[in-house]
């Protein structure tokens, strides 16, 4: 197999960033590689060309080489990083560089392997799977072509694998995309399994003690009030509703049921936040190897302390993060100790809205957003974001709102639902996600309106309190200094977040060993991650980091930057040479 190299030809051996010329392994002859004795000794070559009859001696970096190489195994002397992100420093510098993180469901409408690029490079970071739809075999499908674009284009697109959990929903619709239910209408949900197709207007509900729970005079909530029934007739197992606010039905819609006003959950309480089903989804998510698994209808942190422990014992090289996924009444009561206890947390604000009165959403996202941050756990905004895309090409101005709060907020991520997974409209959801991030960003940081935050210390030892310290000064510094970007090299990634964590005015290069710490980091506020082999000794790091950016143009002579690392315990600023 030949393998296409970029070679840097330039007179200086302080290599001045000059065009790559394309070359083919093996070289032709008469071209061959010395090593330089300079300050860039480890890193740089003499390429000598000896049949071009100017006898010119010429530099080149070898870690280059492995620019335009299949990037598939990690080599130790390239760095990875994409496409996108190349083009968008090369293009608008540092500072504009987008700090929210994109995530995108996948779904019938974008699981191709030329829609998944798509929306790479449209910019999603993290692909979400919802273990509600589809088969494990289709979700597999999706994984291996979201594993094939990264290792194809350099992405470091994630996967997170959301499990269904276990409330109560209604089963498939027999196979039909909706189900439309009109005013007055009388329709049955029952528990009894049917054959397909389904008996005219019946609905399958998942939970064995449905019709056991409800009684007659209930609301019955589709989706969180999408459509509403009253229950009218119990008949063994089937349940008689009457329509009496109509629309669209969803298949595995969410179901509750209130009386009095209340919602109703005494029984449903005593179901299991990981059903059986689930934890075989847990299974195939560790040997997938996903990056996120998220927890629905999270009730308490000893499920999450629980599943951490059964994926530490499992999973084969790394940890898989947890997200607790905020959308229970329950979840609201433990908040503190479900974000202690998890990686990360989801305002999953479809099935929050269902269970709290919606007017109390807006301020339990602001509480939840808050709250991660102080304890250092990325937050993702989930659902309804861009809803009215789904069917439009363009936004509503109330979305656009709700958007530019979340990034205001500063969460770590967005999320698109519906608009990615079965939409009309994928890609257009995303720039608008995309576009309207930047320009928020560029609005608060430009007009310095964001909101100080106290952010309380929460290292567990003396050795984290450091690093915590480093993190905290050396953004301070980086925004009253105004530099170019903050490097970290991390390689579990702690470093990064902590730096993530203080949401400074300029980009984090988070550099780290492997490919999956790489991935994990791109869920988080503010970092461009990149995969780097790297020692102990941060000079060589330095040197080895900025003559590998200044060859692809991500950085220039005189740039300013902040140096980190948790090998060492040192804030370093200096102008790139
Ligand atoms: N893997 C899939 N296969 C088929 N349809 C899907 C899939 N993932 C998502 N969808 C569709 O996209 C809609 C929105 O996705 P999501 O918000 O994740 O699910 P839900 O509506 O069940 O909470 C779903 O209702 C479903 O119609
Ligand atoms: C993100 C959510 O969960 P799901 O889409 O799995 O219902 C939500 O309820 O907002
Ligand atoms: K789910
Ligand atoms: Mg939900």
């Amino acid at each position: 197999m030949s393998q296409s190299i970029n070679l840097f030809i330039s007179t200086s051996p302080k290599f001045p960033n000059p065009p790559p010329v394309k070359l083919s392994l093996p070289f032709p002859a008469g071209i061959s590689l010395l090593p330089v004795s300079r300050t860039f000794r480890k890193t740089f070559l003499v390429v000598k060309a000896s049949d071009n009859g100017s006898g010119r001696v010429s530099s080149a970096s070898l870690q280059d080489q492995a620019i335009s190489a299949a990037p598939a195994v990690a080599d130790p002397s390239s760095i990875d990083v994409d496409a996108v992100t190349e083009a968008e420093l090369k293009e608008n510098g540092f500072r504009s560089t987008r700090r929210t993180k994109l995530i995108c469901t996948i779904g019938p409408a974008t699981c191709g392997a030329k829609q998944l690029e798509a929306l790479a490079v449209g910019g999603m970071n993290v692909a979400r799977i919802n273990m509600c739809h589809g088969t494990r075999e289709w979700h597999r499908e999706v994984i291996q072509r979201v594993r094939n674009l990264n290792e194809e284009k350099g992405y470091a697109v994630a996967v997170m694998m959301d499990t269904e959990g276990s409330e109560i929903h209604m089963g498939d619709l027999g196979g039909a995309s909706s189900a439309k239910a009109e005013d007055g209408e009388i329709w049955t949900f029952s528990v009894r399994a049917f054959d397909s197709p389904l008996p005219e207007r019946t609905i399958n509900v998942n939970y064995g003690g449905f019709a056991e729970d409800v009684e007659v005079g209930d609301e019955l909530l589709v989706d969180g009030g999408m459509v509403r029934f009253e229950v009218v007739e119990k008949i063994g197992p089937d349940v008689k509703c009457r329509c009496t606010d109509p629309g669209l039905m969803l298949p595995r819609a969410n179901l509750t049921f209130w009386r009095d006003g209340s919602l109703v959950r005494e029984r449903n309480a005593m179901l299991p936040t990981i059903s059986s089903k689930d934890w075989l989804d847990i299974d195939f998510g560790i040997a997938e190897g996903v990056e996120f698994i998220a927890i629905s209808f999270v009730k308490s942190a000893e499920v999450i302390k629980h599943l951490k422990s059964y994926i530490k014992a499992r999973a084969r090289d790394g940890d898989i993060s947890v997200i607790a996924k905020i959308e229970s009444i329950d979840s609201l009561k433990n908040l503190e100790e479900i974000i202690q206890a998890s990686d990360g947390a989801m305002v999953a604000r479809g099935d929050l809205g269902a269970q709290i009165p919606l007017e109390q959403v807006p301020s339990e996202q602001q509480r939840i957003v808050q709250f991660c941050r102080q304890l250092n756990r990325p937050v993702i905004v989930a659902s309804q974001l861009l809803e009215s895309m789904i069917e439009y090409p363009t936004p509503t101005r109330a979305e656009v709102a709700d958007v530019s709060e979340a990034v205001r907020q500063r969460a770590d991520a967005l999320m698109l639902s519906g608009e990615s997974a079965m939409g009309q409209y994928p890609e257009k959801a995303l720039t608008v996600l995309r576009s309207v991030s930047l320009r928020i960003e560029k609005w608060w940081r430009e007009e310095k309106r964001h909101e100080p935050m106290e952010l309380p210390c929460i290292a567990a030892s003396f050795a984290d309190s450091i690093s915590e310290e480093i993190c905290n000064s050396a953004a301070k510094m980086a925004n009253n200094l105004e530099v170019d970007a903050i490097f970290v090299y991390t390689k579990a990634g702690h470093m990064a977040s902590l730096l993530s964590r203080c949401r400074p005015d300029c980009p984090i290069f988070a550099f780290t060993t492997t490919t999956s710490v790489r991935r994990r980091l791109n869920l988080q506020w503010g970092l461009i991650p990149f995969r780097l082999s790297f020692s102990d000794d941060m000079e060589s790091n330095l040197n080895k980091t900025f003559s590998l950016l200044k060859a692809r143009g991500m950085i220039k002579s005189g740039d300013l930057v902040i140096a980190v690392s948790d090998m060492l315990q040192s804030i370093q600023v200096m102008n790139v040479p």
